[in-house]
């Protein structure tokens, strides 16, 4: 039996992470295309631009996910309020701009 060489075995691995990365990108394009969609329908009824409630409910659910998976709760933690950071930034871009829209200029009336 022939054993694998520490590069051939760097490569095998690095494949898989190649994998990896590449799901984390689709899923976090996913997750970024409801959030924009959650902050549209925030601007057009005039809702906080955050939730502290959820992400504090979602902070404790991602904790003891990551527990169990056997990753640092504090990464975890760590990762969530770095992508709810970007997204409360997209979110408050779109409540500007319906803001500088006005109420609407399509009142259904001819
Ligand atoms: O659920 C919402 O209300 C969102 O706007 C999404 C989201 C998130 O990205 O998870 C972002 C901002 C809020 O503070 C809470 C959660």
């Amino acid at each position: 039996m022939t054993e694998e060489t520490p590069e051939a075995r760097l490569a095998t691995l690095r494949a898989s992470i190649d994998n990896i990365d590449a799901a984390l990108v689709h899923m976090l394009a996913e997750r970024f295309r409801c959030t924009q969609e959650v902050g549209r329908l925030k601007a057009e009824h005039a809702m906080p631009a955050s939730d502290p409630d959820r992400e504090a409910r979602q902070t404790a659910r991602l904790r003891s996910l990551a527990e169990d998976a056997h990753l640092d709760p504090e990464f975890a933690e760590k990762w969530f309020n770095f992508v709810v950071a970007e997204v409360i930034q997209h979110h408050t871009r779109l409540a500007g701009a319906a803001q500088a829209d006005g109420p609407g200029t399509d009142t259904g009336t001819a």
